[in-house]
């Protein structure tokens, strides 16, 4: 069978930046994209599992908030205001295509302890297995750790969060779908010339040097997560990719294996 009509089990995780406009208005138009996409994929036999960001910047633009707010109860109760809403939205378009989706929030905890991770990975694989797409999202409205920087954390971030899931579910490939085409020697948003790099084979410490931190007020983490999250999912022999999420028909390639975005290739398992 060759590599196109192979069956994969795909983490794909999107970020805010994808889901919201800079506005802080909830860009439609992507989610239906990403939602049709997915579908589509998981009609040509892959198993989707979907690691969305996004509550609280949904939150935030539903109570009209101009910034994200500052204070932790309040980013708690926008994150719990946005989740409700992104998932009735996921629901309805993944709906238009026939699709059941799943939410699934986390903390750290649930992902430290064993027991609580070995029922978590019977969940997915139930949910699998009935053909659901799950969405995972960190649960912010519980979790302080989580959405607070400067923490001693386990999550802190979907980069990190996805890593985790992809290697709980035993994915075969992690997509990380951001405001940019993939790691660059230097961040595009403060060097015009930045070059993209390809292929990673290796997180070195000069690879680590050249992440720095987030492109927007709405993003998290920057490239240093990713990195972070391509470092997990390599030790767990799992190929990452990042890619831009504002064309959600590189799926299909990436999937596929074409080079698009910056492939952090995991040594090979067998
Ligand atoms: N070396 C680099 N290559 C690419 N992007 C970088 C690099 N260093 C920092 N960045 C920044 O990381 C941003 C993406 O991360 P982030 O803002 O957290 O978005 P997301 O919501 O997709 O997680 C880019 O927009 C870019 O400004
Ligand atoms: N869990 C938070 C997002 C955390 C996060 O990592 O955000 P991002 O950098 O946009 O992927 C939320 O749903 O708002």
């Amino acid at each position: 069978m060759d590599e196109q009509h192979q069956t994969r089990r795909v983490v794909v995780k999107v970020g805010t930046s994808t889901l919201t406009r800079s506005t802080g208005s909830l860009n439609l138009y992507s989610m239906e994209r990403l939602s049709r996409t997915l579908s589509d994929l998981k009609g040509m036999g892959h198993e989707i599992i979907l690691v969305s960001s996004g509550a609280i910047g949904i939150g935030t633009g539903k109570l009209g908030l101009k910034e994200r707010p500052a204070e932790l109860r309040m980013k708690q109760a926008a994150a719990a205001i946005g989740q409700c809403e992104m998932m009735h939205l996921y629901d309805k378009f993944f709906g238009e295509y026939n699709q059941n989706v799943a939410q699934i929030l986390l903390t750290g905890d649930d992902v430290e302890d064993p027991i609580r991770a070995a029922h978590l990975s019977s969940t997915f694989s139930a949910l699998l297995e009935l053909g659901c797409i799950p969405i995972v999202n960190e649960n912010d409205s519980v979790s302080s750790a989580e959405i607070e920087t400067g923490h001693a954390k386990v999550l802190g971030d979907n980069d990190t969060l996805s890593a985790i899931v992809a290697g709980l579910c035993k994915a075969d490939l992690l997509i990380l779908l951001s405001d940019i085409d993939g790691l660059y020697d230097s961040d595009p948003h403060q060097n015009p010339d930045a070059k993209l790099i390809h292929r990673v084979e290796a997180i070195t410490p000069e690879i680590q040097a050249l992440a720095g931190g987030k492109g927007s007020k709405w993003g998290t983490g920057g490239m240093v997560t990713k990195i972070t999250a391509a470092q997990r999912a390599m030790s767990h022999g799992i190929d990452m990719v990042i890619a831009n999420g504002s064309r959600m028909e590189d799926l299909y390639g990436i999937v596929a294996g074409e080079d698009i975005g910056t492939r952090f290739c995991a040594p090979r398992r067998d």
